[in-house]
């Protein structure tokens, strides 16, 4: 093992570990919730659609943001943060934005345009990546073709970008090029406190985290600086790993994502995957429909698959989304700087522009059942989910239209397809999505906080079983159950909601006013319910 960094910050160190490159070690035991790395980004940028609201410089939310009068794109919550951001690279910056204007980049390209200004500025006339950048995986020759292109398309984008500043020529498209794919399978989406996403960074150190789909650290930011906590206790000497996907997903949509976005397998160790001894299109649906009808249960299902996906004792299902032709869209619109927005770590659960689909995988528990019976047991159940499907993707579209009246509507129509499913499918992935966007479109529509706090509680047993027992997605969803049943005055619902947040946040948000306002709400509801009792007792008296 190599020596442990100086970085006082950094409780572990980067070694070499089997068929997944370099990885990091704690070098000390952790309990969970030990920070054990925290890191400032090399480079990171706010999204475009996060600029309004935050700092430029700080990443901090603040209501009165004083704007650069050179681009007029950059906002300060401070003369100071406006004066550091301004020798911390907003100089070459703000030229660049002023020649596109009224354009704007997407984030990834002005964050390869500011990590080559201040390498330039920091090592002038070396040439090339900084050497932490430099060493980063960018796994270009496994990319498909149609990514190549997109990347090769952004590299010019970036290349005419900097052309604004009047810089010299830094680095040769090739090479630019190859500095997006690095940011694809190693930058980190940056989250504020409820995880509402705000930026990309990249963070060398904290890119030697390896993936697994059972991590045992998580990271979190402090505006936006990264912070890895232990979610597991970990022995000194023990890999810290964290997840690159969302874990509440099915093993082929987790599997999915991570050979599409980070060029592996996580199947690769495991036997060949089973084939689908029939594969049918839906009639009437092309290819959004589709049956896959397996011999025997392929082992590459995990028990969380068979959690999300179980239609009957006989019949096992699967339904995903299928990722649309986006690379192909993203080429054809290269002059269009925000079709170009790169997918990032972490960011994956978008896709607002997807077609929805349902899959159904079908397999025999016993093996050997007829393929006939097995089809007509599953078929009316794959044009439920399908219905489901297209209900999630209306509601996602209408709240992301500003309407969560229509987000509502639509949810709750995808649920009542799903309850004319078998009763095993109640646990489908459909079902949680469902329910996951009905919960937002009721929190903005602000009507009906019973209703909200009804579908909160079905949401709860699928949070609980997807997620590991300290997770922050799953301590912020009981602190929401906890304040809209503290508006309702369900007391005995918000205090045990309240606890279970606090006993999660603790370790995930210890610094952060979301654990502080979860105290304050169990100190509250203490208080009441103690005075109710006393006023019980006085009663009796
Ligand atoms: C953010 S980097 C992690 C550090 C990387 N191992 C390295 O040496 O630079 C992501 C890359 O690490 C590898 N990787 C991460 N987790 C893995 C896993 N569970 N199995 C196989 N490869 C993995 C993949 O090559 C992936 O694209």
């Amino acid at each position: 093992m190599k020596k442990p960094f100086l970085n006082a910050s950094c409780l572990g160190r980067i070694d070499r570990c089997d068929g997944r490159g370099r990885c990091f070690h704690v070098a000390v035991p952790c309990r969970p919730g030990d920070p054990i790395l925290s890191e400032d980004p090399y480079e990171a940028v706010l999204y475009n659609d996060s600029v309004q609201s935050r700092c430029h410089h700080t990443f901090h939310e603040s209501q009165q943001l004083l704007r650069c009068s050179g681009c007029r794109f950059a906002r300060y919550s401070s003369r100071a943060a406006q004066k550091a951001a301004w020798a911390e690279g907003h100089k070459e910056e703000c030229a660049a934005l002023r020649a596109c204007a009224p354009r704007v980049p997407p984030a990834t390209v002005r964050l390869a345009a500011r990590l080559l200004w201040k390498h330039a500025r920091q090592s002038p006339g070396k040439g090339g990546l900084p050497a932490n950048v430099e060493t980063l995986e960018h796994h270009w020759d496994s990319l498909p073709d149609s990514r190549k292109q997109t990347l090769a398309q952004m590299a010019v984008l970036t290349r005419e970008y900097m052309a604004g500043a009047g810089a010299p020529d830094l680095l040769a498209p090739r090479e630019v090029a190859h500095l997006l794919a690095r940011f694809s399978c190693n930058s980190h989406t940056i989250c504020d406190e409820e995880l509402r996403v705000t930026g990309v960074g990249l963070y060398p150190v904290g890119a030697m985290l390896n993936h697994s789909c059972t991590p045992n650290a998580f990271q979190s930011f402090a505006g936006k600086r990264i912070v890895f906590r232990a979610v597991q206790p970990l022995a000194a000497g023990q890999e810290a790993t964290i997840s690159y996907v969302e874990l509440a997903a099915t093993r082929a949509e987790r599997r999915a994502a991570l050979l599409e976005g980070y060029c592996f397998d996580i199947d690769a160790v495991k036997a060949v995957e089973a084939q689908p001894v029939t594969e049918r299109v839906i009639p009437g649906h092309d290819r959004s429909a589709q049956l896959k009808l397996y011999s025997s249960s392929p082992h590459v299902m995990d028990q969380h698959d068979v959690a999300l996906t179980s239609l009957n004792s006989s019949v096992g299902g699967n339904a995903s989304v299928q990722k649309g032709a986006e690379d192909s869209a993203d080429a054809s619109a290269a002059q269009d700087f925000e079709s170009l927005e790169e997918p990032v770590p972490g960011s994956q659960a978008g896709g607002s522009s997807m077609q929805p689909a349902a899959v159904i995988e079908c397999w025999s528990r016993q093996g050997g059942m007829d393929g006939a019976e097995l089809a007509r047991d599953a078929e009316p159940c794959v044009e439920v989910l399908r219905s489901a499907a297209v209900q999630h993707h209306a509601a996602e579209s209408s709240l992301a239209a500003d309407d969560p009246h229509g987000a509502v509507a639509a949810g709750k129509a995808g649920l009542r397809q799903l309850d004319r499913c078998h009763p095993h499918a109640q646990e489908h992935v459909w079902r949680m999505r469902l329910l996951a966007v009905l919960l937002r479109a009721q929190v903005c529509a602000g009507d009906s906080w019973p209703d909200a706090l009804d579908t909160a509680r079905r949401l709860t047993p699928f949070y609980k079983r997807l997620y590991p027992k300290v997770w922050p997605t799953l301590g912020l969803h009981h602190a929401s159950v906890a304040k809209i049943a503290s508006l309702l005055e369900q007391d005995v619902t918000a205090l045990k909601a309240s606890q279970a947040a606090a006993d999660i946040l603790q370790y995930t948000h210890p610094e952060s006013p979301v654990l502080q306002e979860q105290w304050q709400l169990l100190y509250n509801l203490q208080r009441e319910k103690g005075s109710r009792s006393d006023a019980l007792e006085l009663q009796d008296v």
